[in-house]
């Protein structure tokens, strides 16, 4: 290591390479600047001259077709201004970002063959020199700066579009740059920054997620990089820097696909409303433009129309944990078969079956009177060819109805209520109609009795009116009724001999909840995604093709049956698939398998994250202890205080212990502090009993954003975000037993970075019987500021 004294001369010669690199960006952000100037000028003066620069003549058709030309001209000049001026004021801001810190850290590389090493700064973004010639700064995406995170000194190579080049890393070093001035400097050996990672884990929690790119990990560096995989999937354990991987990936596409790649051709998916905002700074943080953020929900309602009510996951798990519903068992397992693919299997029978019968139209029905009855529509679908897809024949359906409108509308404009609906047109209709028939006159010789066509021109507008949205309708296939053909699976229909050995035991009572579920237009949250398939499998996918890359941040609570129909909404998609095993939470992950499971992986290309950054090593190793295959977690090695399970004889003395502990955390200085419980119902007792004494916040599924402070949240919501110091409300016998709540808690714990506290009232949750005593602090209360220690 290099030792940060003033006096050494390697350090001064740093010191001086900083501030002549930030003195060439200042130079470059003057000239940039005074270029935004003049774009910005020139957006101005085009605007106002537009009309001026354009010559406009629309008397003949010769200098119509002029007139259009130069508008055109003037307008794509424009935008090559505007798209210029947007151009320069991005890179301003990433020059703004490197005056403050151009780079973070640097390798000397000699090449095999070569006599001279070359030292490759490394940063945010690349930096030229004055002439333009040499980088003063490479970005961290660029291919030789992988070597960066991947090899410690000694043999290195990275990959060029034009092939491998090997060599040399002679040195490795890393630096903390602050407003433009050298603070330290590191020289590290076989990992990178242990010694700046140490540090940057140490600070506190944010409300917002931080970039990593100055501390990417090797094996990070591997997902963040993958370039071959269709499908790639990442176990990672809680707090391995998935997420952060996943976002600093995103940002590499961007970079390294720039001329074909952008942000909105990219989608990730998100857990929960309150993560879209939690890492919605990552990417501005690193220059880039956001990609596509939604939940899963979102995407699944916008398939949806309004009428129908869907049921967010988090009701549904909200019903999984109360267990208190009559009907709680069939539910739970339609929540398994619902997720798996035989459920899927079962859809397509039933669609096959659908193309030689069974489907349920609608009367097609104009101003209050039937023209085209269910029957005749399903009888005319049913003559159509038979090897034809659905949506394909439908279509045809769709032609032939159109076709009968037209002959209805000729015949519509002779029927009285037309002109009585004329005389309720607009003024403007009026005038509109009038003008119409002057523009006619104009090229026409005949001379019409102007009354009667004027009439007519009305007759034939009112009745095209009326029309519209029928034939609208008619367009998106609305006479077929999806919903009430889906719900014949569940009520008349036969299942076939060889579907049954696949069915739920319960199918019987799954198929009656079901209907009556539908039969609201209520697509419970298991429901919804085998509907939606159902629904495009009728009337055709609109796929969205536009989509490149698809990120799944959480992966482990998607279903087999989402991931199948996701594949095709998104067909041309790249996956990035990003979860853990052990923070599965949702019912279906009991029995069927997660998108984590051993024959997903067998089919992608799968990589591991193992080490474990968010928490401390004692709060590593405490949650590690109660998982299956928790030895393979490895905590990095930070140190802190050992979590503590404080245990009260009655629930009286809960609430006060709980707060004496939140002081005790802020007093400590700790600004993020989450009171985690299991459901909904016990956050909202907790946070009223809390809310008279403190300032305090109770998070719901609504929740958008979170501030700094005291935060009530249920461990699903609080999914893939961190806090400062964590306070599980009710680590209890009976509140924590079954397995997915294993995983809850899980979960839960390891949301924390410093601080874990856990409250029991009588004996703590079984799975702490896993845990060895050393491991965390245990108190017992016995009566009111009695206490005992363990
Ligand atoms: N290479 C790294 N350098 C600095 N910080 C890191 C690095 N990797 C991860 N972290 C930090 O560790 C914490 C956890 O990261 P992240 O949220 O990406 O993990 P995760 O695997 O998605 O977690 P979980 O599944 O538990 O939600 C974050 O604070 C992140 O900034």
């Amino acid at each position: 290591m290099v030792a940060d004294k003033h006096e050494d001369k390697e350090w001064q010669q740093e010191k001086e390479r900083v501030t002549e690199v930030v003195d060439e960006i200042k130079r470059k952000m003057i000239s940039l600047q005074s270029r935004a100037k003049d774009l910005r000028e020139d957006v101005i003066d085009i605007r106002r001259e537009f009309w001026e620069d354009v010559t406009v003549n629309i008397e003949e058709m010769d200098d119509k077709i002029e007139t259009e030309a130069s508008i055109k001209q003037q307008q794509e000049f424009l935008s090559e201004r505007e798209r210029s001026h947007g151009q320069v004021s991005e890179r301003l801001d990433i020059l703004r970002r490197l005056e403050d810190k151009p780079y973070f850290g640097r390798i000397d590389f000699l090449e095999d063959g070569q006599e001279e090493e070359k030292n490759i700064y490394i940063g945010l973004a690349s930096v030229l020199d004055k002439e333009e010639e040499d980088f003063l700064v490479y970005d961290w995406r660029a291919p030789i700066s992988s070597m960066y995170y991947d090899y410690p000194p000694g043999p290195a190579q990275y990959d060029t579009v034009d092939g491998n080049i090997s060599g040399e890393i002679t040195l490795k070093r890393q630096y903390v740059i602050r407003n433009g001035d050298l603070k330290g400097m590191f020289d590290t050996g076989l990992t990178i920054g242990d010694h700046l990672l140490q540090a940057v884990l140490g600070n506190q929690a944010s409300t917002k997620m931080k970039s990593i790119v100055s501390t990417i990990q090797r094996e990070q560096n591997q997902i963040i990089r993958n370039e071959k995989a269709n499908v790639l999937i990442v176990q990672g354990v809680a707090g391995s820097g998935k997420t952060s991987a996943a976002l600093q990936r995103v940002a590499y596409l961007l970079y390294r696909y720039r001329e074909t790649l952008t942000s909105e051709q990219i989608v990730l998916f998100s857990p929960n409303p309150l993560f879209n905002s939690y890492v919605a700074t990552v990417l501005p943080e690193l220059g880039e433009d956001n990609m596509q953020q939604m939940t899963f929900y979102q995407f699944l309602h916008r398939q949806l129309d309004d009428s129908f009510q869907l049921e967010t996951p988090f009701e549904q798990m909200e019903f999984y944990l109360q267990k208190q519903a009559d009907n709680y068992e069939a539910r739970v397992e339609a929540m398994h078969y619902k997720a798996s693919l035989p459920y899927k299997g079962l859809i397509d029978h039933f669609l096959e079956r659908l193309a030689s019968d069974g489907i349920v139209f609608r009367n097609i029905t104009f101003r209050g009177e039937t023209i085209l009855t269910k029957q005749m529509i399903e009888e005319y679908f049913y003559q159509t060819e038979g090897t034809l897809a659905i949506p394909d024949r439908l279509e045809q359906v769709a032609n032939w109805i159109l076709h009968q409108l037209k002959q209805l509308e000729k015949e519509e404009r002779e029927q009285d209520w037309v002109l009585e609906e004329s005389e309720l047109l607009e003024k403007a209709d009026y005038v509109d109609v009038h003008k119409a028939l002057q523009d006619e006159s104009r090229f026409s010789e005949d001379t019409f009795d102007d009354f009667d066509r004027e009439e007519e021109l009305l007759r034939k507008r009112v009745v095209a009116a009326k029309l519209r949205p029928l034939r609208k309708k008619i367009k998106q296939l609305a006479f077929v009724d999806p919903l009430k053909t889906f719900r014949k699976l569940f009520t008349t229909e036969k299942v076939q001999a060889d579907e049954i050995d696949s069915l739920p035991e319960k199918w019987e009572e799954i198929c009656a909840l079901t209907d009556e579920h539908l039969k609201h237009k209520y697509l419970s949250w298991e429901d919804a995604p085998g509907y939606i398939y159902f629904e495009k499998s009728l009337l055709g996918f609109d796929a969205q093709r536009a989509i490149q890359h698809l990120f799944i941040d959480e992966a482990q609570d998607y279903t087999p049956f989402q991931f199948a129909l996701m594949k095709l909404m998104f067909p041309v998609s790249r996956m990035t698939l990003l979860g853990d095993i052990n923070q599965a939470i949702y019912a279906h992950a009991l029995r069927e398998e997660t998108l984590l499971s051993e024959k997903w992986q067998e089919k992608h290309e799968r990589m591991e994250l193992t080490r474990s950054y968010r928490s401390t090593a004692p709060i590593v190793e405490f949650t590690k202890s109660f998982m299956p295959k928790g030895h393979l977690i490895e905590p990095f090695e930070r140190d802190g205080d050992t979590p503590i399970l404080m245990e009260v004889e009655q629930q009286e003395m809960l609430i006060g212990k709980i707060m004496d502990q939140i002081e005790q955390y802020e007093q400590d200085g700790n600004e993020t502090i989450a009171l985690i419980g299991k459901t909904m119902e016990q956050c909202e007792q907790m946070y009223q009993q809390l809310k008279p004494y403190m300032e305090i916040e109770l998070m719901t599924q609504e929740a958008h954003t979170f501030d700094k402070g005291i935060v009530v949240i249920p461990a699903y919501l609080a999914k893939g975000i961190e806090f400062d110091a964590v306070i599980i409300t009710d680590a209890s016998h009976d509140n924590f037993q079954d397995e997915l709540e294993r995983n809850l808690f899980y979960t839960a714990c390891t949301r924390a970075m410093h601080h874990l506290a856990l409250f029991s009232i009588g004996s703590p949750t079984p799975f702490m019987d896993d845990i060895p005593k050393q491991q965390y602090r245990h108190y017992k209360v016995h009566q009111i500021g009695n206490y005992g220690k363990e």
